[in-house]
């Protein structure tokens, strides 16, 4: 397919999104599927595109006056990737599959791209019933941070530490060109190419040898700072497919024991070849037999550190998935803020006296943060929530420079602050 045969299709597949409402990988499954002519080449650079506008789809509508599907790709190309308008004019020929060429209308609103007087929210592409919750949880810079979420983000790998050291792994990927991570140790990065896609790390043999997992350093951060120590019993409540219960069996080195659990058995599928891959022996999954059993009834009161990788909207998450970012409705806020208040709850069952809750979210809204803290502080007076300079101090490295982000309980990461997913961490200790 020609490049203006692609933005043809990016546009069909938005038209598909918005009128059935549906996921935007939905709608390019489906589009591949009845499209055979159209190679892997062809799909992911389609995809990009279809992600590239939903990023800036406020922003991009602003500017162009319009929400269809054409404004927001034609937009995106100029206010994302910076293509002029005798370029986009070119690539709109209206022949071969090309789009229709470009009205008058449209070439004057190209040129003068433009978000300038725009509401806040529509700088920040942000959606608009969100914007007060994100202003507050951001401060002044919540524009900029918008603005971070809406961009492009980097591949990261945590380099399993069981299995391999760092040295080695940038060896082994030199010829991906890896960067250190900002942060992590275990960190390494990768920047997406001109198109948006990023090395296909998953099928390097070190990823099948288990050397390395592929995880935001955002994630990788937390898990480092949830604090979990050799010889240890730990407990990861929410653990989904597994992400950090194999960062943790590799920052306990192995020793002690660590127990996964998830309140969806289908989530923890994957767990089971990543366990096998990453060489994590002390991991035990324990499943619900039903909603209310609880599979640690047997340590209860004993568990040194329980992670709480609490559900929430995932507003962290918006540059990886910006479709969520406009599917996430008022009601799913509510409803996550239940969860977690549950989940917390049934964490301080687990844990033992002196022994500590990290709870995280890969959220940037107070409601779901701070204020979650807040709510279970009020409730459950044998917990203190441990100040954040403490956390970073109690650290293996030295990462005293993320003091600079900490909220009233935890620490708040984001795009802008710290160039990672936006993760939020606080720790709570049992009082002894
Ligand atoms: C943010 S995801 C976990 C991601 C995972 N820890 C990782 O690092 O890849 C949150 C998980 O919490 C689970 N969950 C929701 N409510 C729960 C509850 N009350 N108890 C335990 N898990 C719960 C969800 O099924 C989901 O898998």
């Amino acid at each position: 397919m020609t490049p203006a045969a692609r933005i043809s299709a990016a546009i069909e597949v938005l038209q598909d999104i918005v009128e059935r409402r549906r996921p935007a990988s939905d709608s390019l499954k489906d589009w591949g599927l009845s499209r055979r002519f159209a190679g892997s080449k062809d799909r992911a650079a389609i995809a990009s595109l279809v992600y590239d506008a939903l990023r800036r789809k406020a922003s991009s509508g602003y500017a162009m006056a319009s929400e269809t599907p054409r404004a927001l790709v034609l937009g995106m190309l100029a206010g994302l990737r910076g293509l002029g308008v005798a370029e986009i004019a070119e690539l709109c020929s209206g022949e071969n599959h090309a789009p229709e060429p470009l009205s008058d209308d449209e070439t004057a609103l190209l040129t003068a791209f433009s978000v300038e007087g725009a509401p806040e929210w529509v700088q920040a592409d942000v959606p608009e019933w969100l914007w007060p919750s994100f202003r507050a949880g951001l401060g002044e810079v919540a524009i900029a941070e918008g603005e971070a979420l809406a961009a492009r983000a980097p591949i990261d790998l945590r380099v399993n530490r069981l299995k391999a050291g760092r040295d080695a792994v940038l060896n082994d990927l030199a010829h991906l060109e890896p960067e250190q991570g900002p942060w992590s140790p275990d960190a390494l990065r990768f920047q997406p190419g001109h198109d948006g896609r990023g090395p296909s790390l998953q099928t390097e043999p070190g990823f099948f040898a288990g050397a390395f997992e592929i995880q935001d350093e955002g994630s990788q951060l937390v898990t480092l700072l949830a604090g979990a120590r050799p010889g240890q019993t730990v407990i990861d409540l929410c653990a989904g497919a597994g992400g950090k219960t194999l960062a943790l069996a590799a920052l306990m080195a192995n020793r002690g024991s660590l127990y996964a659990t998830d309140l969806d058995s289908r989530r923890l599928a994957p767990l089971h070849d990543r366990l096998a891959r990453s060489g994590a022996g002390i991991v035990e999954v324990r499943i619900p037999r039903s909603r209310g059993h609880e599979p640690f009834a047997d340590i209860a009161g004993q568990v040194d550190l329980v992670l709480v990788d609490a559900p929430c909207t995932g507003s962290g998450t918006w540059r990886r998935n910006p479709d969520a970012k406009w599917r996430v409705r008022p009601g799913a806020l509510a409803e996550r803020i239940k969860d977690q208040a549950e989940v917390l709850a049934r964490a301080a069952r687990l844990v033992k006296p002196g022994g500590r809750i990290a709870y995280i979210t890969c959220s940037v809204l107070p409601e779901e943060n701070d204020e979650a803290i807040r709510a279970f502080l009020a409730k459950h007076a044998s917990f203190s929530a441990i100040a954040p300079i403490d956390v970073l101090r109690g650290a293996e490295s030295d990462f005293s420079l993320l003091a600079r982000f900490a909220t009233t309980h935890g620490l708040q990461l984001s795009p802008r602050r710290t160039g990672t997913d936006g993760f939020y961490l606080a720790c709570l200790t049992r009082n002894a």
